[in-house]
């Protein structure tokens, strides 16, 4: 194995050879953007098959650590990156790019990750009085919003602990909850990082709060950084080491091979993002695709540093690229197993279905460019799995597809990358939900398009369904208002709400007044409040009934008159203290009904 490797045969010791390994690592200078998206992926024209620059073979299970930067959109995943590619010299210091990480177009206009991009780091780990280590890092950049959270998923699944960031300022947002059970239900470790640490108003000490109460991580155990000055990133890498497991897999079992992500390159063909969970791989090797049943020889096999770099082979737990040749995009399918040719193995669980959101046509903005549009899809969906496509024709734009799509950004970011990297011109549709109809016979039917809905058809539409959402909806306690209803002090369980504040004091103040109406004048005086907390928004009062206590008291004894009278006073605070409000069933369901 040594003799494929220019660099294994000098190395004496693995302290010598860990230096001798990074020494044949240069720091990546090309820009991207400046050599075109296709080159920004790894290959061009004239790109010639290196030797390879890397000996995996010193990286065991041990000494590997894949994890995922998680967080909510701008917190700061993409600038986290870039310093820890530049600490570990896996980018050079300055690179004048910031996010290098997000190489698209579209991601560099709007200023956000579309795509999950994996880099592969080499850091020397040094403790206390321990001789250094070195240990090579899978580093995947999540993208924050919502739209793209199958990437987000689909990355932890080749990651054994995710760095949640959380911005010092902002604290934990809508994605920061998402992200953080995506990585809980995976069972991923999780290092709580908080970021922008540097900023004026950042408070981290409420954040770390935040992340006790909602996630119970100990607070001893939250980094403090700045990915903008550099300030406490020194703690990163070395928290990554200690608290992350290294892969489980087991080197001497036959190959298994998730594959976790493609994309398409005019001289390769498919490139596939695999992450090897058992085994190992060299080029050259024969492998097959569980799902679709084919087989292939690895034609070049590496690692993203953060480039495509042939490393000609692949370890048990190291996330890597393999190129086999694969001309349609077809044949890659996210979430499927690839192993050893005429091995047996048990396929991998792979991933959840995509749930579609919206549905959308997509056409040739040139009706004749229909054959461009689908060579285009083809090959953008192989970049990005989560997108659904059927054909479909319409009698005013021709031959086109109908689309589904996670999200109305996620629609809008694909029709944009079908356009500046494929130089597709498209017109979309009105975006729509899918609905179900269920006609008299008991069929149903689901319709994506509009159009697709029978004008005329057999049998009466019965009932239509359109998608509803349950939610939990998670939000700072001052922005609800916990609204109680009290009879005299004592709280009316059925009858309490949770109200948007600004709308507070109207609820209140209509449900005391309907109250006022429903109950019945009482022996004692009633008062009805509102409360939000222990601040009450609204209040009325039914007086109480009077018995004519004064009725067998003739004459005119007026002290003894107003001593009964006190007395019944006496009675009824007493009353109203203890007494209980008698509230009708009917009264409640009047109330409830018209509130
Ligand atoms: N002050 C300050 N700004 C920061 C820090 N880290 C990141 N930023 C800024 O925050 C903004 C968002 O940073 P990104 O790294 O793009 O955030 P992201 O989480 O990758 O964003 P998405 O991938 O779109 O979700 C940029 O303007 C950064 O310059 C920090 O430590 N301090």
């Amino acid at each position: 194995m040594g003799s494929m490797y220019r660099a294994s045969k000098t190395l004496k010791s693995s302290r010598q050879s860990f230096s001798l390994l990074f020494n044949s690592i240069k720091p990546n200078r090309r820009d991207p953007l400046r050599v075109g998206l296709q080159q920004a992926y790894g290959f061009s024209s004239d790109s010639k098959q290196k030797e390879p620059a890397v000996d995996l073979t010193q990286f065991p299970s041990d000494k590997i650590r894949n994890f995922s930067i998680i967080a909510h959109i701008d917190h700061g995943k993409s600038t986290l990156a870039d310093r820890l590619m530049e600490l570990t010299g896996t980018i050079k210091k300055g690179h004048g790019q910031p996010q290098y990480l997000d190489k698209l177009q579209v991601e560099r206009e709007r200023g956000i990750t579309v795509k999950a991009q994996t880099a592969t780091m080499f850091y020397e780990n040094k403790v206390k009085d321990q001789e250094a280590s070195g240990f090579l890092l899978n580093l995947i950049d999540t993208p924050g919003h919502v739209d793209f959270s199958y990437e987000v998923s689909r990355s932890l699944s080749a990651c054994q602990g995710a760095l949640l960031v959380v911005d010092a300022a902002q604290g934990v947002q809508a994605q920061t909850v998402a992200n953080f059970y995506l990585a809980f239900e995976a069972n991923l470790t999780i290092v709580p990082v908080i970021n922008k640490i540097d900023q004026p108003t950042a408070d981290p000490d409420r954040v770390k709060a935040q992340l006790k109460s909602m996630f119970d991580l100990d607070t001893d155990e939250v980094l403090l950084v700045s990915a903008k000055t550099g300030l406490g990133l020194e703690h990163v890498l070395p928290a990554v080491i200690e608290r992350i497991p290294p892969p489980p897999g087991i080197s001497d079992s036959p190959l298994r091979m998730l594959l976790f992500d493609s994309f398409f390159n005019e001289y390769k063909g498919v490139v596939c993002y695999v992450s090897v969970v058992d085994g190992m791989l060299r080029k050259g090797d024969k492998v097959s695709f569980a799902a679709t049943g084919q087989s292939y020889e690895v034609l070049d096999v590496g690692i993203m540093h953060p480039e495509l770099t042939s490393t000609g082979m692949l370890l048990t737990g190291q996330v890597g690229y393999i190129v086999t040749g694969m001309r349609t995009t077809k044949e890659a399918r996210i979430g499927d197993t690839i192993y050893r040719t005429k091995t047996t193995v048990e396929p991998l669980p792979g991933f959840k279905p995509v749930r579609h959101m919206v549905f959308s046509g997509v056409y040739p903005a040139d009706g004749s460019d229909f054959e461009a549009l689908t060579h285009a899809i083809e090959k953008l969906t192989c970049n990005d799995a989560s997108v659904s496509v059927a054909k479909e024709t319409s009698a005013a734009l021709g031959m086109g597809f109908r689309c589904g799509f996670l999200g109305l950004l996620h629609m809008d970011v694909f029709h944009q990358r079908l356009e500046q990297e494929y130089g597709t011109q498209v017109i979309s549709t009105i975006p729509t939900v899918p609905y179900t109809f269920e006609y008299s016979d008991g069929s149903k039917l689901q319709v994506q398009n509009p159009a697709a809905l029978p004008s005329n058809p057999k049998y009466r539409v019965t009932a239509s369904w359109e998608p509803t959402v349950i939610a939990t909806i998670i939000l700072p306690s001052e922005y609800v208002g916990a609204l109680d209803i009290l009879l005299n002090g004592q709280a009316v369980d059925a009858l309490a709400t949770i109200v948007h504040n600004q709308k507070a004091y109207r609820v209140g103040k209509e449900l005391v007044e309907k109250l006022k109406n429903f109950i019945e004048r009482q022996m004692f005086e009633v008062m009805i409040q509102a409360a939000i907390g222990s601040k009450i928004i609204a209040r009325d009062t039914i007086s109480a009934m009077r018995k004519n206590v004064l009725a067998k008291c003739y004459g005119g004894d007026i002290t003894r008159k107003k001593k009964l009278l006190e007395k019944q006073k006496e009675g009824k605070k007493r009353m109203k203290r203890v007494g209980s409000v008698d509230i009708p069933h009917e009264a409640f369901q009047q109330i409830l009904k018209v509130s």
